[in-house]
């Protein structure tokens, strides 16, 4: 199915904008994981099951499995969410860039080894080396726009002339690009920091209806009610509002996965509060 079929198909069934983020950390595992060579797939999977039915999408980060050499964990448990959780896109949060030809093999890795629904990359090595992503139309490519780190202003806030006159800054020439030329096949999306909110709405209204992948709530403190406020679609929905942390690691004993579905119950309710 088309990552954005089933991401709108999910937006309303679950009647969620959650994503809950996969950043599996052993040093924050309950004790009865500790040194468990399948910790990371055990712990994600509890972590998944306890909260499929409250997310839109599931987004694990690459880097916790492969600093673990837990790839193999990564990809079964990305055929575990296909499997028992059919319908639950999977965003894998991999912020590649490259030229072309490396791109292809990036590409490959995410969407035929790991199986994964659509891909986090970084737009600034520009149009051809994201072309490898984009030439899998039913997959979706989510272009880091502005992002939610406070160094995110240092390059992506500068001021760049327009073309036909004025000036822009860089992320708002990236939200214009992947809208008005990159997005031909659909399957584009953008990730904007809910650190960010004025952002956000400018980038909701350069953009039109297009998806927005929004981390940032929770841990790094970024407020709901302001990012659904600016980035909702006009149908109440447009949104992945991603948590990892405060989720992961809302409990830290055996009833973890327990803990980690009362947090995302309690953050969805807080999203769907404001839409
Ligand atoms: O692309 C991302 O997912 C991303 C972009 C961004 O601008 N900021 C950001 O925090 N992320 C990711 O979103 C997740 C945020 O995690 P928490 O802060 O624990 O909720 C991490 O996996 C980050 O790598």
């Amino acid at each position: 199915m088309h990552f954005m079929s089933a991401l709108r198909a999910a937006w309303q069934q679950r009647d969620s904008l959650l994503c809950v983020g996969l950043d599996p950390d052993p040093a924050r595992f309950p004790a009865h994981l500790q040194g468990r060579p399948d910790a990371v797939f055990e712990f994600c999977k509890a972590i998944v099951d306890a909260t499929a039915d409250l997310v839109c999408c599931f987004k694990p980060q690459i880097a916790y499995f492969a600093a673990q050499r837990a790839e193999d964990q990564l990809e079964a448990l990305i055929a575990h969410i296909h499997v028992r959780h059919p319908g639950t896109p999977v965003v894998l949060d991999a912020k590649r860039g490259d030229i072309g030809s490396t791109a292809g093999q990036y590409a490959v890795e995410a969407f035929e080894r790991y199986r994964a629904d659509a891909i986090t990359v970084n737009p600034y090595m520009g149009r051809d080396s994201v072309e490898p992503y984009l030439a899998y139309a039913d997959k979706g490519v989510i272009l880091l726009c502005r992002t939610s780190n406070p160094g995110g202003s240092d390059l992506q806030f500068l001021e760049v002339g327009r073309p036909g006159g004025g000036v822009e800054k860089l992320y708002e020439r990236v939200a214009r690009l992947v809208a008005e030329d990159w997005n031909a096949s659909g399957n584009c999306a953008l990730v904007v920091g809910a650190t960010f909110p004025d952002e956000i709405a400018r980038v909701r209204a350069l953009t039109g209806e297009m998806p927005l992948l929004v981390p940032g709530i929770g841990a790094q403190g970024g407020d709901i009610a302001a990012t659904v406020a600016a980035g909702r679609s006009a149908d109440g929905t447009g949104l992945m509002i991603n948590s990892s942390r405060a989720i992961l690691y809302a409990g830290a004993d055996e009833d973890f996965a327990a803990a980690a579905r009362r947090a995302a119950l309690d953050t969805r309710d807080a999203i769907n509060a404001y839409r």
